[in-house]
């Protein structure tokens, strides 16, 4: 595949503003003159939107086995990918993604306990080396994200979804996980405090984005 767009991945757990901030991103980017393909994971196609519905239907009578959970997530990933992000990429888009492969270390590997080994076969079989550009990483405690969370959910008279229902300890271990991957791939995911007032980390955001815009010319 020959590449000459760029991606771009918002990350973080339940509540932490990553579609508040991926819409302005995107508004950010399209400001300066480029082609910005805003999309989600999972989903981001009409199968893989049918197999977001799958994975986060709160329905219990048949509980989804973990294993399934991670095999559904890189299936969707994988339409995704091919019908697209690698097509928008090729043809010079910048792909802007609320969540990507770092919220499989984070919610599999880290909520799920699944070995970050087995997470980390599937995604060299699926991505074929592909990788974001840049990672913005939204980070804040677990308790404010989730005050957030009910904020939103009160306005927009919405339930919670499979994962919106797990316990605290599973988003603890969701964020330790981000936070793991931060500090093993640095230069690639930028955690950006998201526990301050949306100006704020809209200025960081802006410093983050236009760096690299400079960098990649
Ligand atoms: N910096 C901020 N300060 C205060 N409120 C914020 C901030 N950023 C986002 N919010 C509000 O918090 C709520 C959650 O934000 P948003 O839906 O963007 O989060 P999210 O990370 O996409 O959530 P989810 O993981 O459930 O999709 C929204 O009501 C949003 O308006
Ligand atoms: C990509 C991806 C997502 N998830 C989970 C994380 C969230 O709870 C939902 C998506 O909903 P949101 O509106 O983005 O919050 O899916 C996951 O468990 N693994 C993944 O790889």
């Amino acid at each position: 595949m020959s590449r000459r767009g760029r991606f771009i991945t918002l990350e973080g757990g339940e509540g932490v503003g990553k579609s508040t901030n991926l819409a302005w991103v995107a508004d950010h980017l399209s400001a300066r003159g480029l082609e910005v393909v805003r999309t989600r994971e999972p989903g981001g196609t009409p199968r893989a939107e049918a197999i977001r519905s799958l994975l986060l239907d709160p329905a219990d009578e048949e509980p989804l086995d973990v294993d399934a959970e991670l095999l559904l997530v890189f299936a969707a990933r994988a339409q995704h990918l091919a019908r697209v992000v690698r097509p928008a990429l090729e043809r010079g888009a910048w792909v802007v993604c609320d969540r990507f492969t770092d919220a499989t270390f984070a919610y599999q590997g880290g909520g799920r306990g699944i070995a970050a080994a087995r997470i980390a076969e599937l995604e060299a079989f699926v991505q074929q080396g592909l990788q974001p550009d840049l990672t913005l990483l939204l980070d804040m405690p677990m308790a404010a994200a989730q005050r957030r969370l009910e904020g939103r959910l009160d306005r927009d008279g919405g339930a919670r979804d499979r994962f919106e229902r797990e316990r605290g300890a599973f988003f603890e271990a969701v964020r330790r996980a981000y936070l793991a991957r931060a500090a093993e791939a640095p230069r690639r995911i930028a955690v950006v405090d998201a526990d301050r007032p949306l100006a704020q980390v809209q200025a960081e955001l802006a410093r983050r984005l236009d760096a690299c815009l400079e960098r990649w010319g």
